[in-house]
């Protein structure tokens, strides 16, 4: 079983981090041998569900590829611990943006209201990118059920395996200019940062902000992410 550290991880520091700034950085969550294990399985196409040329949908360049269910072990391993640490923070910012929707504690509830909505279909994904590949800004949002956090593990080392491909996250204010943050990681680390909405305090309560998310260009090598995506797809 590879080792990864998601068990060991302060829910207050990542809280700390998300309501800040709509992201945290957890620090080597894989080692370099869990890394390339998982980075591995892309040319493994049996456990994918479908590929994705990204240019081919003006998402940017490069391919990507969603897992099929059932999940490798340590994808359903990590989908089901984010959840569980993740769960508690949504459900606060759910109540300071106003909407509606709660989650339950365990993602396998959460799971069974999306397959009932129809949305059955696997998200975790993994991407590759080469020289000259990038990621467009975008939002993963797949029917109606949102879960609002969700989570990614740089699978490649930075300025060894590859240059440039950074990840990016902007975030829109009402009726202003959108400010952009670029993610520091290193291999193995994870970033979770908000799908879609977060909310802000602000001196008359709070309001909502729109995040999107991207990767600049990889200048050379190859660069592979783990993506874990909360909800499932329609
Ligand atoms: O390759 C990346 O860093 C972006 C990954 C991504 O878009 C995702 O995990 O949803
Ligand atoms: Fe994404």
């Amino acid at each position: 079983m590879t080792r990864h550290r998601i068990e060991a991880i302060d829910r207050r520091a990542i809280a700390a981090g998300l309501d800040g700034g709509g992201w945290a950085l957890l620090p080597g969550l894989l080692d370099p041998a869990g890394c390339a294990d998982m980075a591995g399985l892309y040319d493994r196409p049996a456990g994918f569900r479908s590929t994705v040329t990204m240019a081919r949908h003006s998402f940017g360049r490069g391919e990507y590829r969603y897992f099929a269910y059932p999940l490798p072990p340590l994808v359903e391993t990590l989908r089901t611990a984010f959840y569980r640490l993740l769960a508690p923070i949504a459900n606060r910012w759910q109540e300071r943006m106003g909407l509606a929707a709660r989650f339950p504690e365990e993602h396998r509830d959460f799971l069974a209201r999306c397959h009932a909505a129809g949305q059955a279909r696997p998200t975790p994904l993994m991407l590759r990118y080469g020289p000259g590949d990038h990621n467009c800004l975008h939002q993963d949002l797949y029917g109606e059920h949102v879960f609002p956090l969700q989570a990614a593990i740089l699978l490649s080392a930075p300025g060894a395996d590859f240059t440039g491909g950074e990840f990016v996250l902007t975030e829109q204010r009402p009726r202003m200019q959108s400010r952009v943050e670029v993610v520091p990681l290193a291999q193995g680390d994870a970033v979770v940062f908000a799908v879609n909405q977060r909310p802000i305090a602000g001196g008359r309560g709070d309001y909502r902000v729109t995040m999107r998310h991207g990767v600049s260009t990889v200048r050379s090598g190859r660069r592979h992410m783990l993506g874990i995506i909360l909800h499932d797809a329609a």
